[in-house]
């Protein structure tokens, strides 16, 4: 075997060694997830016998005390005996009516039921009078139930419906301790128990069959949105380059057809066309280079690629000449396309994320989001995604399922547990160093730096003692961005040395020394949207990094917003049922906090209350909605104790100016954010720089009209029904909000009074508005690609 045929056998033993541990761990997971499953079956049979249990005792308790009241008989009023008439179980129910309510009818009636009326009314006789005997001498017969042990009636002077005059008893009912029955009474409450448990058990089962089929319904619903958005992906590079047929197939011939016209070899005599499969990783390498022929009149180029069956990627680039000169190789990402039906799966990769914050487990913002569900995007593609946090004492740890210790080990000077544990379907190590670091009751505030320094060290040397040996670690922030120079510094020469370091930022507000730092170290860096990318692109942090910088927008999760599962909303809804999914979530919503029920738009604004998201923006938008017949709800917290104090005077003043029109709610409260983005007619985000914005995606998920001011990530994904129809074709989208320029009242006033004026004016064109903000797709289908296209590109360094 030569050297590179080693090398070579090499690689492939790694891969096969990673895929089989792979194998394994999802073979231990499956296990895992079989005996919670039956686990949490057990405890809800539990439940079910128990909740029995409980209405049984209840209503033994009811039954005891009637029985306490229960008679055999009363004298010279009404008595039992067994029929003679009839056979078996038939009693026969004498009632004299002499000086009775009743002394004077014409018809005698019982209306009838057993146990203390426990099925109702669910006996009716009519009765007969007895001629031959002294008194006003009634009777009928009776067949009581079998698990009757008291009979319980009142005698009126008509059937059910139809009478006028009852006796009662005083109100109290006759009751009758039946004779000769047939069930003891220890043995009628086991049977009594046992049909409350089918019957709970039945409706457990019904629940659990709509949870399903409602689960069926959102995941068919998930699917076709994936494929539209993956067609309007492909439609979108049509200016640059597309494919024919549009969708690749494994095994057939495509003509790929490029327009240079619009990219860096404009203009060029040649242009060559290098294709390869498989991220550059088929086996039989790259195809040889192939000039690209005219098509048609205009400016278009084609290639034709005979695609193997075991293509599950193809990727290409755009040449100058034959070898070498410029490329057109997408700002160094290179152009990739999926390839459907190939016989191969694409290569899996490891990656760990290391963060200080995870959405919901120790969610303080829209990092927190991004973690979970960005994970969930890549793990969902294929791929293992774990991540690691500190195990703070104020950890969310309801939501963390099969919460174990994992290990411990010394580093440091400390002793650190390992925790591990499954949030939102991810596997989340948590370490919690012995000397007490995370215990201080937040998340941030205290003394951070050492303590996230000290955490991301740990985190490697976690990663490395355990020899997990991730193709990326993923880091956030000036928070975790420690991990990008510990890991060159120490770990690059470890058994981790392939490993690859990707950054994220988050927002460079905070921590740009660390920011800046990281960036020197990291292998791969990205911001959460092409436009802050741009915006920041000057930055002394980024200036001299830029080749390694990419613009990533973040997406939403599907699963953890949405209306049609949403246990926090009153009727669940889709595009389809809009309309009436919002006006039971309005009313829910103004009744919670006593506005009036009356029909006006309310605006919604969920947000950290600092100065980032336009203080003074967010005022004047309150003051303008109510002056325009709005209400207002605000769901927000302040970090800095000054803003939250001014934001609770007003609160208190406007609680009393327009009391029932606005709603100030100044906590974190995650359960009501749902039902804001679900009542609310429009959510307002007025920052003053946004890298992305995560809440005027997720109000749009929720049928709510984003109303923005343009910048960064809020440009990227809202377009203004007025100005910006052009902008949005271009990417295959149809208009979705309002926005505005400029950073004072008179941009909000542009796109408040716009939005508000078409609420009162335009509604039904308002309400198609509703449901097409929430057809459109800002999950992470398109974006959780874009990332695993950047992990691979970190990769081939
Ligand atoms: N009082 C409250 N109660 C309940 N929930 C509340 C809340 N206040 C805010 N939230 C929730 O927190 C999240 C905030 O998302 P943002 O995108 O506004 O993030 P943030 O500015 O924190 O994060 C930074 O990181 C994210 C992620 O990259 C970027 O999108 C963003 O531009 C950047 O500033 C949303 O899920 C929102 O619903």
């Amino acid at each position: 075997m030569n050297e590179d045929l080693f090398e070579d056998f090499l690689v492939k033993e790694k891969q096969r060694e990673l895929e089989k541990l792979a194998m394994e761990e999802a073979e231990r997971r499956t296990q895992t997830e079989e005996q919670r499953r039956s686990k949490e079956a057990r405890a809800a049979d539990e439940a079910v016998r128990a909740q029995a249990k409980a209405e049984i005792e209840i209503k033994n308790k009811k039954l005891q005390s009637m029985l306490s009241l229960a008679r055999t008989c009363v004298d010279n009023l009404w008595y039992i005996e067994a029929s003679t008439d009839t056979s078996g179980d038939t009693i026969r129910l004498y009632y004299n009516r002499n000086s009775r309510p009743l002394a004077h009818s014409t018809e005698i009636w019982m209306h009838g039921g057993y146990n203390n009326w426990s099925d109702g009314l669910s006996i009716v006789e009519s009765f007969v009078k007895c001629n031959d005997r002294d008194g006003d001498w009634w009777y009928a017969d009776v067949i009581p139930p079998e698990k009757a042990l008291v009979l319980d009636w009142v005698f009126a002077d008509g059937p059910a419906g139809n009478a006028r005059n009852y006796d009662n008893n005083a109100r109290q009912d006759f009751h009758a301790i039946l004779p000769n029955n047939n069930v003891t009474e220890e043995g009628f409450w086991v049977q009594e128990e046992q049909n409350i448990y089918t019957r709970l058990l039945q409706e457990r089962r019904e629940k659990e069959e709509t949870m399903k089929r409602k689960a069926e319904r959102s995941a068919n619903i998930k699917a076709e949105m994936k494929a539209k958005t993956m067609r309007r992906f492909l439609l979108s590079q049509k200016h640059i380059v597309y494919t024919e047929p549009l969708e690749i197939r494994a095994g057939t011939t495509v003509d790929v057809l490029y327009n240079p016209s619009n990219t860096v070899l404009n203009g060029k005599p040649e242009v060559w066309f290098r294709c390869s499969f498989n991220l550059w990783m088929h086996p039989s390498g790259a195809l040889p280079p192939q000039k690209m022929v005219k098509s048609g009149d205009g400016p278009l180029l084609k290639a034709t690629v005979n695609v193997p069956p075991d293509a599950y990627m193809m990727d290409f680039v755009f040449s100058e000449w034959e070898e070498d000169g410029i490329y057109d190789n997408r700002n160094g990402m290179d152009y990739h396309i999926p390839v459907s039906d190939s016989i191969e799966t694409e290569n899996y990769m490891r990656i760990i994320h290391i963060a200080v914050e995870m959405a919901p487990v120790a969610k303080v913002g829209g990092l927190g989001d991004v973690v979970t569900s960005l994970s969930r995007a890549v793990q969902d593609l294929g791929h293992t995604v774990e991540v690691i946090l500190p195990k703070y004492d104020c950890l969310n740890q309801s939501s963390v399922k099969d919460l174990h210790l994992y290990q411990s080990f010394s580093w440091g000077g400390t002793e650190i547990k390992v925790w591990v544990g499954r949030v939102e379907d991810l596997t989340v190590y948590f370490l919690e160093p012995q000397n007490g670091m995370f215990g201080v009751g937040c998340v941030y505030g205290r003394n951070d730096d050492r303590r996230f320094g000290f955490f991301c060290h740990s985190a490697l040397e976690f990663i490395l003692q355990n020899e997990f040996s991730p193709h990326i670690i993923h880091c956030h922030d000036w928070s975790s961005a420690p991990v990008a120079w510990l890991y060159k510094e120490h770990y690059s020469q470890s058994r981790m040395a392939s490993t690859r370091v990707v950054f994220t930022i988050h927002n460079l507000e905070f921590g740009a020394h660390y920011i800046g730092k990281a960036m020197t170290y990291c292998d791969k860096a990205t911001t959460v949207s092409p436009t802050y990318s741009r915006d920041v692109a000057g930055h002394g942090a980024i200036a001299p990094h830029r080749e390694k910088f990419y613009g990533i927008l973040n997406g939403i999760d599907p699963d953890i917003w949405d209306p049609y599962t949403d246990n926090f909303i009153p009727v669940p809804y889709t595009c389809e049922n809009v309309v009436e999914g919002k006006r039971a979530a309005k009313r829910a919503l103004q009744q919670k906090f006593g506005l009036q029920q009356t029909d006006v738009p309310i605006v919604g604004i969920i947000t950290r209350l600092t100065a980032q998201k336009g203080i003074h923006l967010i005022k004047h938008a309150i003051h303008r909605t109510l002056e325009s017949n709005g209400q207002v709800v605000l769901l927000g917290s302040a970090p800095d104790h000054r803003i939250q104090g001014d934001f609770c005077r007003l609160a208190d003043a406007l609680h009393g100016v327009y009391h029932g029109r606005v709603k100030l709610v100044l906590t974190y409260d995650e359960p009501l954010s749902h039902l804001i983005y679900a009542g609310s007619d429009f959510i307002i985000v007025p920052s003053i720089f946004e890298p992305c914005g995560l809440t005027q995606l997720v109000a749009m998920r929720y049928g709510s009209i984003p109303i923005v001011r343009k910048t960064g990530g809020l440009y990227d994904t809202v377009f203004d029904v007025d100005n910006d129809k052009d902008r949005a074709r271009s990417l295959g989208l149809e208009p979705n909000g309002f926005s505005f320029d400029g950073a004072d009242s008179n941009g909000v006033d542009y796109a408040l009074n716009r939005a508000i004026g078409a609420w009162f004016d335009a509604r039904d064109w308002f309400h198609s508005l509703c449901k097409r903000v929430m057809e459109q797709d800002w999950s992470w289908n398109r974006p959780a690609l874009d990332y695993i296209e950047l992990y691979h590109a970190a990769r081939k360094f």
